[in-house]
């Protein structure tokens, strides 16, 4: 059985590779069905599921793994969200997210403008495809909390549930 990832963002790819480190991990871009720059929990979710089930549709034996990431408000914040969905053979769906932190405030006018994270923090930190190495989260924590490692903690949740799952079902 391999691990396919619905995303050839590099970041994500390397969380996953972190938490599979001797299972073949695939990946392939498929769409999320939802906005390119998700504005909810639900939606963020909504893309992550999508994806799973996108590649479970097409690899059926193979463990789906679909990564999202998205904003979120909450009180007067905006908040980094990011959610993980991985599909089983069974059709079995898991679901977690990761952690979160607040956007400043020269982020949140620029998002709230419509332009998408992947730019603004790119022209923020001056940097280029930020969304590929360290993130968001990377820039705005001193890199003591990477996109890497968010989606990783993201990605072990999964793996964690579905060995739980697979545990239980045996020793019924
Ligand atoms: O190729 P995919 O898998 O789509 O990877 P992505 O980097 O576009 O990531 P998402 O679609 O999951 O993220 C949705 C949007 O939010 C942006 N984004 C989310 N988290 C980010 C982060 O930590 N750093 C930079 N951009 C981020 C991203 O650029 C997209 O515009
Ligand atoms: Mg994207």
């Amino acid at each position: 059985m391999k691990i396919i990832l619905g995303s050839k963002n590099k970041a994500k790819q390397s969380a996953v590779k972190l938490v599979y480190p001797t299972e073949t991990v695939e990946t392939i871009d498929v769409p999320s069905f939802v906005s390119d720059q998700p504005f909810s929990d639900k939606e963020t979710l909504t893309g992550a599921i999508n994806r799973a089930n996108e590649i479970h549709k097409r690899f059926p034996e193979h463990l789906a793994i679909g990564l999202e990431g998205g904003v979120m408000r909450l009180h007067d914040h905006l908040f980094l969200c990011n959610w993980g969905a991985l599909v089983d053979p069974h059709n079995q769906l898991y679901i977690a997210s990761g952690a979160r932190i607040p956007l400043p405030s020269e982020l949140v006018v620029e998002l709230d403008r419509g332009q998408e994270l992947g730019r603004v923090i790119d022209s923020f930190a001056n940097k280029i495809d930020v969304r590929q190495s360290e993130g968001t989260i990377g820039i705005l924590t001193e890199n003591i909390v990477t996109r890497e490692e968010m989606f990783a903690h993201v990605v072990k949740q999964l793996k964690g549930q579905y060995l739980f799952y697979q545990k239980t079902m045996n020793n019924r």
